[in-house]
């Protein structure tokens, strides 16, 4: 039990304050606004909004944030101890800090001496007297204080006696959390477990661990932390952060819970890790990383045949936990990698009716096997898969045939190039002959396919293509190449995705776009 919270250690969330030092990371006044709430939502105990004498933006998110109710989360404003030389009344950034209102403030102040000297250019008792007067200030006031010893772990190694002297005089002064820090993101994790048991021979405030993830031990270093006696863990959600990062609470968070045993949100709050995790990078514009362990769309997909194999017998022989738990769910994926599981597994998911005894089943694997020796990719393009499924065993038929189609290609010196496509397709006993342009020639050609199917499936223009990816294959054979086209379509309840494989984009492109219609229009006429 920490605090007066039921929880055995304590989250403490920097994403809106170091996940924002983060190369590429920019949040707006709103985007810190609605990423509080969120994390508010998954129950982190603090949330560091911002350094309030840093920038107009952090100041005002403090004036905002007032207003807004908090079930589960403090609000914490960072700053710096006072500056060297200079009475604490004087400081600007703890002037600003208390301005902001907030009621829990983190300070970072040197425990190296090597920055004390370097960085700060001061002496080692004026660091002392920054400290105690920076917390005792803050206390004063009526303040929570929480105070990062920065480089703490670099500082303990090359002078002890000062590094712990600084945590003491932090202690001394009132702070209600000293935080251990990895500034630098360098320390191993036996080094961490080492050196705070030394720690807490000597402080008997509650400690924390902030991790920095240069050496990839961020996560691993805050879970040694734990073991070794830190009740709070800082961290960003993603791992965003300064260079390569803060230790990634969405590893965190799961490892503590469900390794370790240790409750640290509220009791339900787990499964919603996932999605707040994906939230907060969509409004970060970073893109999320899929094999991000437990909340990536990748945590819990699984692609070898002798995986899936195994995993329909029992999940556990290939997950580590469930993946509900922390809201995120199974996936398996179909390609040349394959057995039959994988493909009854998926044929589940389409609602079909299928089984390994069928000689079919094995037919359309070896299917698969081939296409994707050819350069097709089917776990990106489910829909395509579905077609050539319910194709190998009966279920199936193209909705319309081409009988030709042409496309021109115009440019002059003067003019822009123009495309122009031509169609002749049967539907029935039908024959549909249009012409359309469009910005390109693929472009042009999706036009006139719908044009001519729209009289007889209608329902084609509520469907819209979202996404239209091309990968070259072999790129040493330069604009001879063969290419994968990937396309994402969409209608107002679902998105499909399907593929095409060929030495000329626009045939790779033809192969995609009839899939995708074909896959609507299956869709559509299937008993709900
Ligand atoms: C480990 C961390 O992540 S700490 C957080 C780092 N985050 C940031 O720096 C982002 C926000 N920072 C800022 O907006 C600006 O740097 C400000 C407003 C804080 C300061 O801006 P400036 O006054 O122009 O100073 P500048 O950034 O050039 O230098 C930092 C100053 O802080 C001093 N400083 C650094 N750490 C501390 C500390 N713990 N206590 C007191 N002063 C400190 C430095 O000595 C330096 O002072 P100097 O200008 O007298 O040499
Ligand atoms: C306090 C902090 O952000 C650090 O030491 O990394």
């Amino acid at each position: 039990m920490v605090g007066n919270k039921k929880l055995d250690v304590v989250i403490y969330d920097t994403t809106l304050r170091d996940g924002s030092q983060g190369e590429g990371i920019s949040f707006s006044l709103d985007d810190k606004l609605k990423i509080a709430k969120k994390l508010d939502e998954l129950g982190v105990a603090y949330i560091e909004g911002g350094w309030p004498g840093s920038n107009p933006k952090d100041l005002e998110f403090f004036r905002q944030v007032k207003n807004m109710e908090f079930k589960n989360s403090r609000i914490t404003a960072f700053s710096s101890t006072r500056k060297a030389g200079i009475p604490i009344k004087q400081d600007n950034n703890i002037k600003t800090l208390l301005e902001s209102g907030a009621q829990t403030a983190a300070i970072f102040g040197k425990s190296w001496d090597f920055h004390v000297l370097r960085a700060l250019e001061t002496t080692l008792e004026e660091n002392l007297r920054m400290v105690r007067d920076t917390v005792s200030y803050l206390k004063d006031k009526g303040l929570e204080v929480i105070f990062d010893a920065e480089h703490f772990f670099d500082g303990y190694i090359n002078n002890p006696d000062y590094a712990l002297q600084v945590l003491k005089t932090a202690e001394e002064a009132g702070a209600d959390w000293v935080v251990l820090c990895d500034t630098n993101g360098g320390t191993m994790p036996w080094e961490v477990e080492k050196i705070i048991l030394e720690v807490k021979k000597h402080i008997k405030a509650p400690l924390g661990i902030h991790a920095h993830n240069d050496s990839a031990c961020a996560v691993t270093n805050s879970l040694m932390a734990v073991r070794a006696g830190c009740t709070q863990v800082q961290g960003t959600m993603n791992g965003f952060g300064e260079r390569c990062g803060n230790a990634d609470l969405c590893a965190v968070i799961p490892n503590l819970e469900l390794k370790m045993g240790l409750r640290c949100l509220p009791e339900g709050k787990l499964k919603n890790l996932t999605e707040a995790a994906h939230y907060i990078s969509e409004i970060a514009n970073m893109p999320h990383y899929n094999n991000q362990p437990f909340v990536g769309y990748g945590a819990f997909a699984h692609k070898g045949g002798v995986h899936v194999s195994a995993l329909l017998k029992d999940a556990l022989t290939y997950e580590h936990i469930n993946p509900e738990d922390v809201g995120n769910h199974r996936r398996v994926l179909v390609s040349e990698l394959s057995g039959l599981s994988n493909l009854l597994y998926k044929a589940r998911e389409f609602n079909m009716d299928i089984n390994n005894y069928d000689a079919r089943t094995r037919e359309v694997i070896k299917m698969i096997k081939e296409l994707e020796n050819q350069g097709f990719q089917f776990e990106g393009a489910d829909a395509s898969l579905e077609l050539l499924l319910r194709k190998g065993f009966g279920q199936y038929e193209d909705f319309f045939k081409l009988n030709n189609l042409k496309i021109i290609l115009e440019k002059s010196e003067e003019d822009n190039i123009t495309s122009e496509a031509m169609i002749k397709v049967t539907v029935g006993d039908k024959v549909f002959h249009t012409a359309a342009e469009g910005d390109g020639p693929v472009n042009a050609l999706d036009n006139c396919l719908r044009k001519a199917l729209t009289e007889v499936y209608p329902e084609i223009s509520e469907m819209h293509l979202t996404d239209y990816k091309v990968r070259v294959l072999n790129g040493n054979e330069g604009t001879a190449a063969k290419v994968r086209v990937l396309i994402e379509s969409s209608d107002q309840t679902s998105k499909w995705s399907t593929v095409g494989v060929s030495e000329n984009i626009i045939e790779a492109s033809w192969q995609a776009l009839v899939d995708s219609i074909n896959y609507l229009l299956m869709k559509r006429r299937m008993p709900k």
